[in-house]
């Protein structure tokens, strides 16, 4: 699912900011990447997003090398990834519910499909009731779970995660941690950049270690593989979702 062959990566002349990196996520695995201030982790990550080129290696993402994908392509590669960053980086004017459906309208889904979409995944981060609210009217956790939700909506195979929990209090970055651990569970593959090494010890997945650019250890629980593909819509049936939040109408 995403394959890192000698990837390297140097900004400046000096120490690479990532150096001669191999690495394999396979489909459904969740993957903490941890390491020290500098150590190369969001390098790692904007790579994955092509946000940057690596200076040597090969990236593999979803069978497509990165290096393939051509510059007006890249808006389409990218919208197969979900991403969620420490600052949730919300549309402040815009309510929840927008928020979420913003990301649907941008790959041209219908208003019908939308409307059915959105609420679907604002139930399944617990955050139905909620819709009309705008981010400052949220806590952090519930900001973090809005942008989680938009990440997800486009059903995204693999969810990257750079800092989830840096802006967020013990008991909500449990809570997201959860969350995400439920999602890698309907079979989205997770990866997870964080520096929360409590969390990364209770939670006994695959952790691969940074320092300098280089991984210094990657200690691998099998147990924590799930095979599938993103299955978030097959678990969590409108049904059920009716259910748990009652029956009620979305504006358009
Ligand atoms: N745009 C840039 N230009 C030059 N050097 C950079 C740039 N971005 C990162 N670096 C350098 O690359 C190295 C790796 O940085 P990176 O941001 O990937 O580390 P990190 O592990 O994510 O750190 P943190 O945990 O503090 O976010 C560091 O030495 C950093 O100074």
């Amino acid at each position: 699912m995403i394959k890192l062959e000698h990837v390297s990566k140097s900004y400046s002349a000096g120490i690479p900011a990532l150096n001669d990196v191999s690495l394999n996520i396979e489909e459904g695995e969740f993957v903490f990447i941890v390491g020290d201030s500098g150590s190369g982790k969001s390098t790692l990550i904007k790579l994955l997003l092509k946000e940057l080129e690596p200076t040597e290696g090969t990236i593999t993402i979803n069978g497509q090398k990165l290096n393939k994908i051509r510059r007006r392509q890249t808006p389409k590669f990218r919208r197969k990834i979900g991403v969620v960053f420490q600052d949730f980086r919300l549309l402040k004017d815009r309510n929840i519910y927008d928020n979420v459906a913003f990301a649907q309208k941008v790959i041209g889904e219908s208003t019908r499909s939308i409307k059915k979409n959105v609420p679907l995944m604002l139930s399944m981060v617990g955050l139905a009731a909620k819709y009309r609210s705008y981010p400052k009217q949220l806590s952090g956790g519930e900001q973090q779970r809005v942008a989680i939700a938009r990440a997800l909506i486009n059903k995204p195979k693999i969810l990257l995660a750079d800092e989830p929990t840096g802006n967020l209090d013990n008991n909500n970055a449990w809570e997201i941690m959860k969350l995400m651990e439920e999602i890698n569970n309907n079979g989205t593959t997770v990866v997870v950049v964080t520096h929360n090494l409590e969390i990364v010890k209770a939670m006994n997945k695959r952790v691969i270690t940074m320092q300098k650019g280089v991984i210094v250890d990657d200690s691998d629980t099998a147990s924590s593989i799930v095979t599938g593909d993103n299955a978030i819509s097959r678990s969590l049936t409108e049904r059920d979702v009716l259910k748990r939040e009652g029956d009620y109408d979305y504006e358009d």
